[in-house]
This record gives C-alpha cells, sequence and structure tokens, in this order.
C-alpha cells in the first residue's frame, strides 16, 4: 500500500477514538431524486468536489469553501462533494458545515470513515464508504442509514463492487484511482460501470479533467460524475462546471 495511504488510515483510526457525536439524525437532502431530475433536464449529473489539495496534487488551493460550492452550484453540480480529512486533503468537518449551509443541493461527506464513531460528526446527505478501508461494511452501511445518510459506497474491483452491492447500497461509487497506490485508470471505471445494476446509482469517480472524459463514463453506463481537482483548480470553476454538466 502506498505511504501516504498507510498514514492517512491510520490516522482514521485515530480521529476515530476521539470523534464527537454531533447529532443522532440528519434529515437528508435527496440524493436519488435530484440525479434523476437533472438527467431529465438532459443534463449530466455532476458532484462537484471541494478538494483542497490531495497525496497526488501540488500544494493546497487557498480556497473560501462556501463561495466555492455557491460557484459549482451556480454552474449546474447537481451536488457537491467535500473532503473532512484533515491530514492530506486539507478537508474539515467546518468545511462541510459551511457548504452545507450555503447551498441546498445534497452534500457528500468525503472522509476515511473506518469506525461507526465518525459516523455523526458532521452532518451530510450522502456519506462515503470505501470498501477496501472497512471491515464491517454492512455495519456500516446500516449505521450510516439509520443516522439519516444515503451510504455512497465506493468500488474499485469486481470483487468490492460485488461485495457493495450485497450490502443494498443504493448509490454506488467506481474510483478509478486505485487507492492503494495512488494511480488513476479511466479504463478501470469504463470496465465495471456497466456490470452496476440499473436499481442502483453508479458514480464515476476521480481522474475526469475535459467533458470527453465525462462523456466516456456516461457512456459506459456512469449515472453521474463525481469530479474534484479539475473543477477545484479551474481558473472559473462556475464555467468549468457547467462544461462538464453540458458534456
Ligand atoms: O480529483 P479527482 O481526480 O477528480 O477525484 C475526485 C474524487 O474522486 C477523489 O477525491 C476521491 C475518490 N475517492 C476518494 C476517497 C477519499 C478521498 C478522495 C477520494
Amino acid at each position: 500500500m502506498h505511504p501516504d495511504v498507510r498514514e492517512i488510515l491510520e490516522d482514521a483510526e485515530e480521529r476515530a477514538e476521539s470523534a464527537e457525536r454531533a447529532f443522532d439524525t440528519v434529515d437528508p437532502r435527496d440524493f436519488i431524486g435530484a440525479v434523476e431530475e437533472t438527467k431529465e433536464a438532459g443534463r449530466v449529473p455532476v458532484v462537484a468536489e471541494v478538494k483542497p489539495t490531495s497525496p497526488t496534487t501540488e500544494g493546497t488551493v487557498a480556497l473560501d469553501p462556501a463561495e466555492t460550492a455557491r460557484e459549482m452550484v451556480a454552474g449546474g453540480a447537481t451536488a457537491v462533494s467535500v473532503l473532512t480529512e484533515p491530514r492530506r486533503f486539507g478537508g474539515s468537518a467546518d468545511a462541510l458545515r459551511e457548504v452545507r449551509e450555503a447551498v441546498d443541493v445534497p452534500v457528500l461527506r468525503k472522509d476515511f470513515v473506518v469506525d461507526e464513531a465518525q459516523i455523526r460528526e458532521v452532518r451530510a446527505d450522502l456519506l462515503l464508504l470505501i470498501t477496501a478501508f472497512v471491515d464491517d461494511l454492512g455495519g456500516l452501511v446500516d449505521e450510516a442509514r439509520s443516522a439519516g445518510f444515503e451510504p455512497l459506497v465506493e468500488t474499485h474491483t469486481r470483487d468490492e463492487l460485488e461485495t457493495a452491492l450485497r450490502t443494498g447500497a443504493r448509490v454506488i461509487g467506481v474510483n478509478s484511482r486505485d487507492l492503494r497506490r495512488l494511480e488513476v485508470d479511466l479504463g478501470r471505471a469504463e470496465e465495471l460501470l456497466p456490470t452496476v445494476p440499473d436499481d442502483r446509482v453508479g458514480v464515476a469517480e476521480s481522474g475526469m479533467e475535459k467533458p470527453e472524459d465525462v462523456r466516456r463514463m456516461i457512456d459506459a453506463g456512469a449515472d453521474a460524475v463525481l469530479v474534484g481537482t479539475a473543477i477545484t483548480r479551474a481558473d472559473d470553476v462556475r464555467e468549468k462546471t457547467r462544461e462538464l454538466v453540458e458534456a
């Protein structure tokens, strides 16, 4: 495993130990309905991610999370994703709170949730769960649901996809980035997306820069795409979002 990733996971375990429960249940905004509406309007459902930095990008973007999210929504984003991992992604729970107050679209909490204790730290509408990094995926999916979240279960291999489907999760992410090695291959998502059943929402994640990349994922069967770096680092966040929404 990539040393950065090992460190991120060790950190997540530690954070779980001191995680504070901030609420019992969230009153969620409907992501699946929003995806359907966007598709009916003939546009691409884009989940735009507020991502100040990452182990694979250089430097940290100084950004105002709320203002960035407003620009994303003005550009037509169906939902916004916010990193809350502090160490390697420049995220924070505060950033997520600010974003969820600033926009009225569904918000995804992007973090390395490895333990139930992390689930109720901060309200969001969707919660990322990474199949490769949790022992009891079914348990976390159930717990996330009882806290009100729609779990977005991320996968990168055929086996992980099967595991994710067995939990009954309705939103399935297919990540083109291999999180163990941090390498991107859009061909991976292209290969797995067609095997996501029609009654689930398939989200292609990572590595998309241009409208053609987005088109490729939609043509492979993605219901939505999740784009971080290309949107966060664009000179004009609103225009970049619009370009991908109209792909
Ligand atoms: O910046 P990109 O290549 O557009 O990727 C966005 C998103 O898919 C990526 O941030 C991501 C996918 N899965 C994750 C898990 C944890 C942290 C981050 C991620």
